[in-house]
This record gives structure tokens, C-alpha cells and sequence, in this order.
């Protein structure tokens, strides 16, 4: 019987999902829900987990990749948030009794504030409607990413696009840019829901409520994008998690500093802690990474943006 599980019941499916990062992040207080309203401007950049699944009679995982990521810090059990969303799928078919192996391939810092665990998610979707031949609907897609995480819905549409709620009220922004990031990866994760804690600790302790203007989407942002104005955009970059993420992390303080010495803006990505160096050509972004290399950051890409949604690679 033992031979027979790896056995695949059928076609061989990889589907690829990119990273986000938020060149807008505003957040409103705690809600009763225990989340933060927000208003965010997404983008997909050029750095992209593979997820393979076929179908089997039995679930198994497997999470390869880069050997300078932190792997061990995926888990391989029942909480991967990729085998939750294939689970939640199948699920939602009325089909608890099928299986599927999964091959998770990450490129995508681990708890990096790049939503790589939500890209995952979001290809393994896309991967088992494809290899168990479920022909789900966009939108019902679409809701199933919004109950597994909030940025589960963006790493499906990929592109530039601005996030209101949780991040999974999604409308596509008109982007004219061709843009370059230079992204500077740490050694070590941070944890989102920690970030937001203490963005409610840091209000706490300075009496301040954060500002509900934040949930304003900046009107010259929006004019950088759709004109590709590289610095207009570059002085508009805003993350209302930076200051709790360097209250957790103050080192990061000179990685931001050393990036905004180059580039045309710098900015945490995300709940952090990789930071964002925004340049106006592949020849600057090379300069930037060259420069940043120099001043010790070890773990420096080059990536274009904005870049597709998940995308089916290989269909055999
Ligand atoms: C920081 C961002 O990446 C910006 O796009 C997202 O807001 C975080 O999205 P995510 O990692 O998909 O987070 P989720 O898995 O949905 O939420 C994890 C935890 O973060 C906190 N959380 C998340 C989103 C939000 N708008 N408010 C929150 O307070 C909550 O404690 C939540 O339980
Ligand atoms: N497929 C997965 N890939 C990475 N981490 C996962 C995965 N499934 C579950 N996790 C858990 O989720 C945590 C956060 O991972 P992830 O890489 O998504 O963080 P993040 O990029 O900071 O998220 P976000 O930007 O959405 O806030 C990890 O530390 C890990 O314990």
C-alpha cells in the first residue's frame, strides 16, 4: 500500500505567486474584530514562491528553496497556511475525502513582511483548482483568500492595487511605472500580529490615537503611479508600522537609514523586517544593491514591479 501514496492520481501542477510589498500603509485603531482598519497600495514585485500539487491519496508537504531563507521556519504540519487553503478548498467542494501533494519552493523571505506564507496560500489555490480539476469561480476564489489571511486576496491579483478593510477590499490602481526595488532581507522574521501590538502599545503609551486620516488614500501617490513620477512616488512612501517594527527591532534603524542613502525613497515593507529602496532603473537599483553590499547587507535583490498575480507555470 505504501507505494501506492506517492503514486499522483493526476496531472502535475505549479503554479507561481509573487511577493507584495505596501508603498502605503496607513492603520486605524483596533476594531472590535480584533484587526486594524487600513488603507494600503499593494504592489507585486519580481520575487515569486512555486507551489506543485497533484492529486494523491494521501496529504503530504514538502518545502524546499533557498538555502540562505529560514526554512525551518515553515511548518510542514497541518498549520501551513498553503495546505489550510488546499484543505479550505476542497472543502468548500463538499470533497474532504480527496488529497493532494504539495511542493512548496521559496524564494520569498520567511516572515519578511512580504506575505510570502499568503502567496503560497494564494498559489496553492489556484494549484488544486487546477490539478483536481475543480473549476471554482473567481470570486468564490477571491472569498476563500480573504478567510485565510489579508493579504491572501492581493497575492491572487497581483499587479498595483489599493487594499481598503483588512487589505482584501481590492481595486486595480492605474500604474504607468516600470519600477525597480531593491530589497534588503534580514536575518531574522518578525511577527505581524506582534507589529500591530505594539503599534496599539506605542499609541498606549503616548496617549495619542492613531490618526483616522491614515485611512485616506494619498492623492499623490496615486499621481506618481499613474504619471511614473519615480521621486514623486519615492517622498510619498509611508508605513505606519515602521516606527513598532523599529521599537521591536532597533537595528533596523540603520539598515533604513543606509538604504535611504540611496535610491529615490526607502521604506519598511510591511509589518517588516525587510526594508525597500525604490530606484528608477535596473542600472540604479544594481548601483543601490552594489553600494548596500558594500556597507555590510548581505542578503540584497534587485526585483522590477508591479508584476502578474499567481500564474500557472507548468501543466504536465
Ligand atoms: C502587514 C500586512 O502585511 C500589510 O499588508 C497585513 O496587514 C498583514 O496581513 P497578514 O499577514 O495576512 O495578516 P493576517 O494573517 O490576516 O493577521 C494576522 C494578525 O495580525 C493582526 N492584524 C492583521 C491585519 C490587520 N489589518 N490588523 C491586524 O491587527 C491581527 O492580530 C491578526 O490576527
Ligand atoms: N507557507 C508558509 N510560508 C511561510 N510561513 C508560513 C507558511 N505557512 C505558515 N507560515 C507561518 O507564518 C509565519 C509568517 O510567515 P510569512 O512568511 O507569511 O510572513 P510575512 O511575510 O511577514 O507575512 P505578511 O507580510 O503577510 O505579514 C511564519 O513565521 C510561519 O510560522
Amino acid at each position: 500500500m505504501s507505494l501506492l501514496t506517492d503514486e499522483p492520481l493526476g496531472p502535475r501542477v505549479t503554479v507561481r505567486a509573487p511577493a507584495k510589498i505596501n508603498l502605503y500603509l496607513g492603520v486605524a485603531a483596533l476594531a472590535a474584530d480584533g484587526f486594524h482598519p487600513l488603507t494600503t497600495v499593494f504592489q507585486a514585485v519580481g520575487l515569486y514562491d512555486d507551489v506543485t500539487v497533484s492529486e494523491a491519496t494521501e496529504w503530504s508537504l514538502r518545502v524546499v528553496g533557498d538555502p540562505r531563507l529560514d526554512l525551518d521556519a515553515v511548518p510542514t504540519d497541518d498549520s501551513n497556511i498553503a495546505l489550510r487553503a488546499a484543505r479550505r478548498l476542497l472543502a468548500h467542494h463538499g470533497m474532504e475525502h480527496r488529497a493532494a501533494a504539495m511542493t512548496i519552493h521559496k524564494s520569498i523571505p520567511v516572515a519578511g513582511g512580504m506575505a510570502g506564507g499568503s502567496a503560497d496560500a494564494a498559489a496553492a489555490l489556484v494549484a488544486v483548482d487546477r490539478a483536481l480539476d475543480l473549476q471554482t469561480s473567481d470570486d468564490d476564489l477571491l472569498a476563500i483568500a480573504a478567510e485565510l489571511g489579508s493579504d491572501v486576496p492581493f497575492s491572487l491579483l497581483g499587479g498595483t492595487a489599493v487594499g481598503r478593510g483588512r487589505g482584501e477590499q481590492l481595486e486595480d490602481l492605474e500604474d504607468a511605472g516600470g519600477w525597480w526595488w531593491v530589497v534588503v532581507e534580514s536575518d531574522e522574521g518578525l511577527s505581524t500580529p506582534a507589529v500591530y501590538r505594539a503599534f496599539d502599545e506605542l499609541h498606549a503609551q503616548q496617549g495619542t490615537e492613531p490618526d483616522p486620516h491614515a485611512l485616506e488614500l494619498p492623492t499623490t501617490l496615486v499621481e506618481g503611479l499613474v504619471n511614473a513620477q519615480v521621486d514623486l512616488v519615492g517622498v510619498t512612501l509611508w508605513n505606519d508600522l515602521q516606527e513598532p517594527a523599529l521599537h521591536l527591532r532597533p537595528d533596523l534603524r540603520r539598515t533604513l537609514e543606509d538604504a535611504g542613502s540611496c535610491g529615490r525613497g526607502a521604506v519598511l515593507s510591511g509589518s517588516g523586517p525587510t526594508v525597500l529602496v525604490l530606484c528608477a532603473s535596473r542600472e540604479e537599483a544594481d548601483a543601490a544593491r552594489e553600494k548596500l553590499a558594500g556597507l555590510g547587507h548581505e542578503r540584497v535583490t534587485a526585483v522590477p514591479a508591479p508584476v502578474a498575480g499567481v500564474h500557472v507555470v507548468e501543466h504536465a
